[in-house]
Order: C-alpha cells, then sequence, then structure tokens
C-alpha cells in the first residue's frame, strides 16, 4: 500500500484510506469488542469507550498486552505498521488503542490528543459514518467565547486537553467523511497545532460542492474534503450533490504510539 495516494487533495498530512478492514472482520470486532467485560467501558457524559494497551499516566504507558482482535486476527497493529505511517515513532506503529462508541446525537468536542503520544493517530471507524472535522485556535487578538465545549470535565480529563483558556475557531478549517470500515491518518500539523472534534448530531447536512463556487453562502451544510476519495456510491452521491446522512451507533479505533513505556506488567 502506498500511503502518498491515499492523501487528501490539498491536505498531503491527511490521509483517507476506505475499506482498511473487511466487512467480515468488522462483525468479528465488534463482536469481541461488544463481549469485553463490562467493567472494560469508562462511561463519560457523551460516549462510552475501552482502553487497550494499557493506561497513560503522566505521559508513560503502563502497558498490557493488546488482544488478539487487534494484533492477530485481524491484524489491524501490523497493517497500519505496513502503512509507514508510523516509520518514525519509537515502536513503527500503535501501542495503545481507545475503542469509541458513539450513538447518533453522541460526538467528542474539539481537544487535542497531547503529547502522550507520538503525533500521528491512525482511526478506524466501523459501523457507521461520521463527520469529523479539525479547527484552529483564533489567532491570539480575536477574543471568541469557548464555551461551545459541551464535554464534561472528566472528559476533558481524560486524553484530551485544549491548552487553557485558548479561544477556538468554532469553524472547522477542515471537515472529512469517515466511511465505515476506512481508515484516517492524521499527522504533521493537523496533530500539533490543530484540534479535532465530532459534533453531537443525530444526521449529517452535507452540501453540494458546486454551492461554494459562487457566492453562494446561504447554502446549509458541510462540504467534505475527502468526497472524491469515498468508496460507497450512495454516500459519494450526497457528498457531491448535497444531501443528509443518518448516523448509526459508530465504534471507532483511536491508534496511537505511547513512545515512553514502563516496565511490561504482563
Ligand atoms: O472517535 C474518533 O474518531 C475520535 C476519537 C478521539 O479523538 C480520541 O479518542 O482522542
Ligand atoms: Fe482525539
Amino acid at each position: 500500500m502506498i500511503l502518498s495516494e491515499y492523501a487528501l487533495e490539498n491536505h498531503p498530512s491527511v490521509f483517507y484510506v476506505p475499506n482498511f478492514v473487511t466487512g467480515q472482520e468488522e462483525e468479528y470486532i465488534l463482536r469481541k469488542i461488544n463481549g469485553a467485560p463490562k467493567p472494560k467501558w469508562k462511561t463519560l457524559s457523551n460516549r462510552r469507550l475501552q482502553v487497550w494497551g494499557g493506561d497513560v499516566s503522566a505521559n508513560r504507558l503502563i502497558p498490557q498486552r493488546l488482544p488478539p482482535f487487534l494484533n492477530s486476527f485481524p491484524d489491524i497493529i501490523g497493517r497500519l505498521r505496513e502503512t509507514g505511517a508510523f516509520i518514525s515513532s519509537k515502536h513503527g506503529e500503535p501501542n495503545h488503542v481507545i475503542v469509541n462508541e458513539y450513538l447518533p446525537g453522541q460526538g467528542i468536542m474539539p481537544h487535542e490528543d497531547g503529547s502522550s503520544y507520538h503525533p500521528v493517530v491512525a482511526t478506524i471507524s466501523l459501523r457507521s459514518h461520521t463527520v469529523f472535522n479539525y479547527y484552529r485556535y483564533q489567532p491570539q487578538n480575536d477574543v471568541l467565547d469557548v464555551s461551545f465545549n459541551s464535554d464534561t470535565l472528566e472528559d476533558r480529563k481524560r486524553s484530551s486537553s485544549t491548552q487553557r483558556g485558548r479561544p477556538v475557531d468554532p469553524q472547522p478549517v477542515l471537515s472529512i467523511l469517515l466511511e465505515p470500515r476506512s481508515l484516517v491518518i492524521t499527522t504533521g500539523s493537523f496533530y500539533t497545532e490543530h484540534l479535532h472534534g465530532i459534533e453531537a448530531v443525530s444526521e449529517d447536512v452535507l452540501r453540494p460542492a458546486d454551492a461554494t463556487e459562487g457566492l453562494d453562502h446561504d447554502v446549509a451544510g458541510v462540504l467534505v474534503a475527502n468526497r472524491r476519495q469515498l468508496h460507497d456510491a450512495k454516500t459519494k452521491d450526497v457528498a457531491m450533490n448535497g444531501g443528509i446522512l443518518q448516523r448509526e451507533t459508530r465504534v471507532s479505533l483511536t491508534c496511537r504510539d505511547v513512545e515512553r513505556v514502563m516496565g511490561f506488567q504482563g
């Protein structure tokens, strides 16, 4: 696989790969996630999650073995290594995976993933599409309310952080549509200088691609930057010509490399 072939038009440090896992693999992984012991789930205000690979504390991983559904069948970790995206990270592949589950209407506030991780993140989407947004901080002199961040403090303390008090521009700089079974890889300034998040909505309104070329600012909806790279014909049609996509329950795998690892705990 040649990763550069999957770079977004105009944004060469973000890669979108449709069908990174097959439908059968998707079903298998979802069965394993749903079969995990109940205490494995952590419930937050606006989604629930599982952490695999160990806990991160003070920028270090207290490692635990990854389960076979991530590194054996299917070998997600090996496949991510082969993309080459993690070539300059310490372990050459992710050692940490967060499973997030979002019901329709749930999302994640704009945040940065922070310095515990090598600045590359690979995210696999299962079952439902979503629209994933990148945001920038306001230029220093602008003043704007930050209160559109609606998650709880607990949520904010987890892996997410925004630079305290720095106002965020609520208008995304980039939006991409993540299809079920796809992979998105974020590197470069989109990791180090931007925030990312998912709006807490139950449907996504997409605007026709040609509407932005005129001066038609009144057309509602988002224009997704990867519209020409989408796999599913119906989804692509909506992304090109406008329309509404209903969200289902989405499960995502956020895969990263924690470079500092403490002694193995088994
Ligand atoms: O679910 C996603 O795609 C994003 C999750 C995320 O940003 C995180 O866990 O840090
Ligand atoms: Fe994140």
